[in-house]
């Protein structure tokens, strides 16, 4: 059966990341994004991505920030990806993706240009609203012609709509922060374990 992977995006706690994986999540999400209302040091991150052990994912989140600020971080922080928003050329991106796997976030307004692209190897595409971590979601079946087999999907998700986005797009990933939060950067535990919830029982239904 198709499984589709979850990533619980914003942690910023060592409570909150356990209770993600305890959920059934993938992947956590760590945000060094300057100006995040979910912004985490390399140490916090690192507490937490050892706290969580070898089987769950550790992403760390940037936006437009130079390489090796990305790099530093990301080993700091000992993640094992990385998502990379804003304006990169496809050097940057190869460099990073030669010491990490890399989500490589698109806007909508990005897609038509990035179906002429050849994505470098572990590099994995992933759409999001203009405004990350806004909680903005996106006309998904409007979207569903531009969108490329094997996408990752963020903005706007939670457990009332992870399965409809999931049905239009048949996303290979599902990551998602505002609607999971009590307050920012504060997991709200039963949305979280709905989100997960919603998103295995879409995955029963599209099998
Ligand atoms: O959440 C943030 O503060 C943030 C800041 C900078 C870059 C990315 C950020 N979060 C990403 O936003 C999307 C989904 O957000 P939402 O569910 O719509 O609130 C997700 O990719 C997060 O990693």
């Amino acid at each position: 059966m198709l499984r589709t992977r979850v990533k619980i995006c914003g942690t910023t706690t060592v409570g909150d990341a356990l209770l993600a994986a305890e959920a059934g999540a993938d992947a956590v999400g760590l945000i060094f994004a300057p100006g995040s209302k979910r912004l985490i040091s390399a140490v916090q991150a690192r507490e937490i991505s050892l706290a969580l052990g070898p089987a769950v994912g550790r992403v760390g989140v940037f936006l437009g920030q130079e390489i090796d600020e990305v790099l530093r971080l990301a080993e700091a922080a000992r993640v094992s990806a990385v998502q990379l928003h804003g304006p990169l050329s496809s050097l940057e991106l190869s460099q990073v993706a030669g010491y990490y796997p890399v989500l490589r976030v698109l806007r909508p307004q990005d897609l038509a240009q990035a179906a002429h692209l050849a994505w470098p190897p572990h590099v994995t595409p992933m759409l999001d609203a203009p405004q990350p971590g806004s909680g903005q979601s996106l006309d998904w079946a409007g979207l569903a012609p531009q969108v490329p087999a094997g996408i990752w999907l963020a903005g706007g998700l939670g457990p009332l709509n992870v399965g409809q986005a999931m049905r239009a797009l048949r996303p290979a990933g599902v990551d998602a922060v505002s609607a999971l939060e009590l307050r920012p950067g504060i997991k709200d535990p039963d949305a979280l374990r709905a989100f997960v919830a919603a998103v295995r029982r879409a995955d029963a239904e599209l099998a």
